[in-house]
């Protein structure tokens, strides 16, 4: 088991995980936040969101100037506070959204570019301001698929052809570059940190967050509301906690559970 005498990381999706999926709130959380600061403990956020709506929560949480990962991990913010696109720096908001405009024709959907802040806010309940931020993205489009379930495959298909890949969130499905995830922007994340390496600590709740939990020490899979289980390809069972709670009760509870059981 891991203990917080030794160096550790924790790696955190956002919504439905450490921030309660209606409210947006933490309060469950901030215990376990004033413990991992008094430890030094670094808390990496790994998320759908966009950087704009990250720098301002890490802020808020004491975390600023951390790394995080965003838009599903087709970006990632630095110890150095460099912010790349990955896989390979290129591919550009304005880029995907052209290659999903060719799809058009063919499929209905709606993606945020062609939402209004207000038609955002009232999808998800955020505020006007929070989903003009969720707008502003650098390397990923968030979709509404308004299509049949067999269109929906024949779009996958027509996606991977474009170089672009698709995966799940606890609302919305999201279009990102081919090659990029939340495990693939960890794992570069971790190559790129300077200092000793660090057991990992992983918590999310949607099936965007597999290849992050795949890719960390020690999964938290916090009970979720997506009709899609998260299904992780890592046997090591005695690694991975299921909570019975939702987010951030949840999120308590897998630390709990890891980091105050007796060794
Ligand atoms: O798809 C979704 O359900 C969420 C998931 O975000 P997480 O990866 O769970 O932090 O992300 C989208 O919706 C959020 C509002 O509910 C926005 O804040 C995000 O920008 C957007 O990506």
């Amino acid at each position: 088991m891991p203990d917080l005498h030794q160096p550790l990381m924790i790696i955190t999706d956002l919504d439905g995980s450490l921030l309660d999926h209606h409210t947006y709130r933490w309060d469950a959380a901030t215990e376990w936040l004033t413990t991992l600061r008094q430890y030094a403990v670094p808390l990496v956020i790994c998320s759908s969101k966009t950087a704009a709506e990250i720098i301002p929560l890490q802020k808020r949480l004491g975390i600023s100037g951390s790394p995080f990962i965003a838009e599903n991990g087709a970006v990632v913010q630095t110890h150095d506070q460099q912010r790349i696109r990955l896989p390979d720096n290129t591919l550009t908001y304005d880029a995907i959204c052209q290659r999903l405009a060719s799809l058009k024709t063919a499929y209905r959907f709606t993606g945020f570019h062609d939402f209004s802040d207000p038609e955002v806010a009232a999808m998800t309940g955020l505020s006007e301001a929070d989903a003009e931020l969720s707008r502003q993205r650098d390397a990923s489009e968030v979709i509404v698929w308004r299509d049949s379930d067999e269109a929906f495959d024949q779009f996958h298909d027509a996606l991977r052809a474009e170089g672009l890949a698709l995966t799940q969130g606890g609302r919305f499905w999201h279009v990102m570059p081919a090659g990029s995830g939340k495990g693939e922007a960890l794992r570069w994340l971790l190559a790129h940190s300077p200092g000793e390496a660090r057991v990992t600590i992983g918590l999310g709740d949607g099936p965007n967050d597999a290849p992050m939990l795949d890719a960390v020490d020690y999964a938290v899979v916090i009970k979720g509301y997506s009709k899609t289980p998260v299904t992780l390809s890592r046997s090591d069972q005695q690694q991975i906690y299921h909570t019975a709670h939702h987010g951030p009760e949840g999120w308590r509870e897998g630390l709990d559970y890891f980091l105050t059981q007796p060794q």
